[in-house]
């Protein structure tokens, strides 16, 4: 076992810096990733590009700066991403990153860098990211894949019912459907409830799709035939 114990955290990106640097396949991978969070502010240093981030920069995705990684860089940076295919450089640029408390990841040595990155797999809120801590990215990516097919694009409309429910039972004073007040107790046990029930939301999710202004009536219908199933 690796002597690091990596701890999991989900960041919001937006308004924060993150500097690419390399313009290859790995750094293109990063930068793909980045973006694919929400990433708005990402600067990619690199003499060369790979095709897919000419585009990006092309679409104003990203900033790229083309020529070599000079020290100044950093400035600014809150996470950096050294994906040369120097090792010294990605080594430097991640002993600076330190230096000024600055988060960086090494793509050829992942234990040298502060963070490592997971292999992560998509549905709506749904994210869902995995790591070996460096001992197999090829089995990460695979095992990525094994919960893709697992946790298919229904996981994303199936938290956006959920995502409504939780509104409507949280809702301060929320009433049932007889008008009585539902106690906190009552409130997480109706959440667990809705969170493994496997079919009710399909009906609200097929008005959300379909029919928008029978979505509310669905979700108060859903809501209610929980909160039967609790007496
Ligand atoms: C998960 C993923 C995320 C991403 O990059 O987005 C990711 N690597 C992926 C793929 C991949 N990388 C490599 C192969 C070839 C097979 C192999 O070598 O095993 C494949 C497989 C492929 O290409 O299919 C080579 C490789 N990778 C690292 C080194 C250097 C070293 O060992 O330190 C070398 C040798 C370089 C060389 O040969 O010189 C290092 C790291 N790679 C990590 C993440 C971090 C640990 C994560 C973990 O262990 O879970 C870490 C430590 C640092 C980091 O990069 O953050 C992404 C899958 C994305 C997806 O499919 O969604
Ligand atoms: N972490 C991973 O998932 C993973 C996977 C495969 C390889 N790797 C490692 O990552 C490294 C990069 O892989 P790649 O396939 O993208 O390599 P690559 O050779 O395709 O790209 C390297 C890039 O780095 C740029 N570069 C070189 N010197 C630079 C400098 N001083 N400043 C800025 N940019 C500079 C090059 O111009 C090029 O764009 C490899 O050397 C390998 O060790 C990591």
């Amino acid at each position: 076992m690796s002597e690091i114990r990596y701890y999991p955290i989900m960041v919001d990106l937006s308004g924060k810096r993150c500097l690419v640097v390399g313009g290859g396949e790995v750094a293109c991978r990063k930068v793909k990733g980045l973006l694919e969070a929400g990433a708005d502010d990402v600067i990619l240093i690199s003499p060369t590009l790979h095709d897919e981030l000419k585009e990006l920069e092309r679409n104003g995705r990203i900033q790229v700066v083309q020529r070599g990684y000079i020290p100044e860089d950093i400035n600014g940076a809150n996470l950096v991403f050294a994906a040369t295919n120097q090792s010294q450089m990605n080594a430097n640029i991640a002993d600076e990153a330190r230096k000024l408390g600055i988060w960086a990841n090494l793509a050829d040595d992942g234990a040298q860098g502060s963070f490592v990155t997971p292999a992560v797999h998509r549905q709506g809120d749904l994210v869902m990211a995995l790591t070996t801590s460096g001992a197999s990215p090829a089995l990460a990516s695979r095992i990525k894949q094994e919960l893709a097919l697992a946790y298919g694009d229904e996981y994303a409309e199936r938290l956006s019912v959920l995502r409504l429910l939780r509104a409507r039972v949280l809702h301060a004073g929320a009433r049932d459907g007889s008008g009585g007040e539902i106690s906190p107790a009552v409130r997480r046990r109706l959440l667990r409830l809705a969170a493994e029930d496997a079919e009710g939301w399909k009906q609200t999710a097929w008005a959300l799709r379909e029919e928008p202004d029978l979505a509310a009536a669905e979700l108060e219908r859903w809501m209610e035939s929980l909160r039967m199933q609790l007496l």
